[in-house]
C-alpha cells in the first residue's frame, strides 16, 4: 500500500486532528511523543484512542506511541489493543529485542514501523532491519538524528547521505517500507521539493510531513511523474509485441531493455 505522504499530527491537538481527517495524506500519524508536552501525554493518549474509534482517516492511521524505555511508552501500546489503527510507530528503535518487545505488545495484524533516528540505531540497523515479528517499515528521523550525530546545517543533507542509502537499503532488503524525514521549513516550497525530489531518488517511498501543505507535494513527488507512466506503458507494449516472444532483452527507443524493467514497469502501472 502506498505511503507517499505521512502527515504527523500532535495527538493532543483536536483541531489538527478534525482537520487531517479530509486531508490526502497516505498515511496520518497521531503522534504522542515529540510533539507532546510530557503533562499533556495522557490526555494524548486518551485523544488518540478516542480518534481512532471515531476514524474517517482516509487510507492509513497510525500512531506513534513514546518509546518503552519512557513513563508512557507501555500505557501507549496498552491503550492502543483494541483501537482500530492500522500502524503503530516506534520512536527511537535502537535494536532487534526493541523490535520484537514493541511487536509482542501488538494486536496481530497491526503493522510497526521502527524510527531510526539516534547514532545506535545506524550502528545496529541491519539487526533492527531483520527483527521481523510486525516491523513493515523504517522511518527516518531527521531531527533526532541531526541532533545526536552533531552535524551541521547543510542545503541538501550532505551529512546524511549514507545514512539515507543505508536505511533504504537495509528496508529494500528486509521488503520493509521506506519513509524519509521530516522538512521542518513549512513555508519553503521549493527547498521542499528538492529534498522530496532527493528522497525519491535515493529509493524512498514516501515522506514524513508535518503540515497539511506539504502533502500535494509528497504525493506528486512520490508518484510515478507522467514521463514514467508513458515509459512503463511503451516497455509493457513493446514486449507484448509477438517479435518479442522468448526474447529476454529487447530494444525500445534505442535503449536496452529487459525483463527485469517489464517487471518494474508493471509494477509501477499496478499502483496507479
Ligand atoms: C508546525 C505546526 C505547529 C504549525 O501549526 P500552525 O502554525 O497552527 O499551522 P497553520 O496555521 O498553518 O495551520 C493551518 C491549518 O492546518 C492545521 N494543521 C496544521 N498542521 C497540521 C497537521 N500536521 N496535521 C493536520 N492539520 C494541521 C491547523 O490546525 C489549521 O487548521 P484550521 O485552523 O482548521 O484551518 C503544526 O503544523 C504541527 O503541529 N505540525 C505537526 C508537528 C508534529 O506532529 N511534530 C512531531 C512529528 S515530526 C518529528 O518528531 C520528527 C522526527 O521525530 C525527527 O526526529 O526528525
Ligand atoms: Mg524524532
Amino acid at each position: 500500500m502506498r505511503a507517499r505522504s505521512v502527515l504527523y499530527l500532535p495527538a493532543s491537538n483536536e483541531r489538527a486532528v478534525q482537520k487531517a481527517r479530509g486531508l490526502a495524506c497516505d498515511v496520518a500519524v497521531l503522534d504522542l511523543e515529540d510533539a507532546v508536552a510530557p503533562e499533556m501525554k495522557a490526555e494524548a493518549r486518551a485523544a488518540a484512542v478516542a480518534a481512532a474509534h471515531e476514524g474517517g482517516f482516509g487510507p492509513r492511521l497510525g500512531v506513534r506511541i513514546n518509546g518503552l524505555d519512557t513513563p508512557w511508552g507501555a500505557d501507549d501500546l496498552a491503550a492502543l489493543q483494541d483501537a482500530p489503527v492500522d500502524l503503530i510507530i516506534a520512536p527511537k528503535v535502537e535494536s532487534a529485542a526493541m523490535v520484537r518487545a514493541l511487536s509482542e505488545g501488538m494486536r496481530p495484524g497491526v503493522a510497526l514501523w521502527a524510527m531510526i533516528e539516534t547514532p545506535r540505531a545506524l550502528v545496529d540497523l541491519r539487526a533492527i532491519a531483520e527483527a521481523g515479528g510486525a516491523l513493515t517499515g523504517l522511518m527516518l528521523g531527521v531531527n533526532d538524528l541531526a541532533k545526536d550525530l552533531k552535524t551541521g546545517a547543510s542545503p541538501d543533507r550532505e551529512p546524511l547521505k549514507p545514512w539515507l542509502a543505508a536505511v533504504v537499503a537495509h528496508g529494500r532488503a528486509n521488503g520493509l517500507s521506506v519513509i524519509d524525514g521530516v522538512f521542518n521549513r513549512i513555508k519553503d516550497e521549493a527547498g521542499f521539493a528538492a529534498e522530496c525530489a532527493q528522497g525519491k531518488l535515493y529509493g524512498f517511498d514516501g515522506k514524513s510531513l508535518i503540515h497539511p501543505s506539504q502533502i500535494e507535494g509528497a504525493n506528486a513527488a512520490f508518484g510515478p511523474s507522467a514521463d514514467e507512466v508513458e515509459w512503463a506503458r511503451k516497455v509493457v507494449a513493446a514486449f507484448a509485441a509477438p517479435e518479442a516472444a522468448g526474447l529476454g532483452v529487447i530494444r525500445v527507443e534505442g535503449e536496452m531493455v529487459e525483463r527485469l524493467h517489464l517487471a518494474q514497469a508493471q509494477d509501477l502501472l499496478a499502483d496507479l
